[in-house]
């Protein structure tokens, strides 16, 4: 969502608002492929494995110090500044180039669950996408890295955006404040809970992982095969599926959640 020019009624449409999510499950998919290329590499998360040249000892690990310098460039071009990009590290410069004007679309918070996608992406991901072994490619699969995490990040966040497009229902926004009148955290979780999306996401997901995920031949017919062992598969559709059904899918409702309680501050 190009929230610049969009029209800030249009925004926060949720029919436009889960187009944005469907898109980016390509995004997150091809990000996993791409990482998937390069072996585990788990020195790259240790803090303090490396001795960086031209820096005091940094007590993080590599991949943390990467992302910090990747985020303190992006935050000079205003990256941050955008409604709908968090940040992973910090501290980070100011933009060299003029603020944009973004139409005002959610309730001002901090909600940053970065640190959550973080542990379970290192901990959880990384480890059933990757061989568990040492190629040596730290840089790429840093990079690669870097790529799944921010699109996660975006993904997640982009809960806000859902939860205010449903608190904006005339119809159920009473229910709303009186859920988060009453902090009833579970109560307003089971409330935002869309089943059948959540349901029609995860058989879409594994299709579009079986599909992108394949070694297309000369010879290969394109049409889905009902038997993806026969295929080569770059990419482990189970852990595609995980990802979204045990992390992202309740790290977006949390975000949600957490976005109403704050709404009528
Ligand atoms: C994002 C939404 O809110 C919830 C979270 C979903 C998700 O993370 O994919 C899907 C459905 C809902 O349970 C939505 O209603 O579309």
């Amino acid at each position: 969502m190009n929230f610049v020019t969009g029209n800030p009624r249009e925004a926060i449409s949720l029919d436009k608002l889960r187009n944005v999510l469907i898109r980016l499950e390509d995004t997150i998919i091809f990000a996993l492929i791409e990482r998937s290329q390069f072996a585990h590499n788990d020195i790259i998360y240790k803090p303090g494995a490396y001795k960086y040249r031209g820096s005091d000892e940094l007590s993080t690990s590599f991949l943390e110090y990467f992302l910090w310098e990747i985020e303190k460039v992006h935050a000079k071009a205003r990256r941050y500044q955008s409604p709908d990009e968090y940040p992973f590290t910090g501290p980070l410069p100011d933009p060299v180039i003029p603020p944009l004007e973004y139409p005002r679309i959610l309730k001002p918070n901090n909600i940053n669950v970065n640190s959550k996608i973080m542990e379970f992406y290192i901990n959880h991901i990384v480890p059933s996408l990757c061989v568990s072994d040492d190629d040596m490619n730290h840089g790429s699969a840093a990079t690669r890295d870097i790529d799944c995490l921010q699109a996660l990040s975006h993904r997640i966040h982009y809960g806000k955006y859902v939860a205010e497009a449903k608190f904006q229902d005339p119809d159920l926004q009473p229910k709303y404040i009186q859920l988060i009148k009453a902090k009833n955290r579970k109560a307003i979780e089971d409330l935002l809970t869309n089943e059948k999306v959540e349901e029609a996401l995860l058989r879409r997901l594994r299709r579009k992982a079986l599909t992108y995920g394949q070694d297309i031949t000369e010879s290969d017919s394109i049409i889905e095969d009902k038997n993806p062992i026969h295929k080569h598969l770059k990419i482990d559709v189970d852990v595609v599926v995980e990802l979204y059904e045990k992390w992202v899918i309740p790290l977006t409702k949390e975000v949600e959640v957490e976005y109403l309680l704050q709404r009528l501050d």
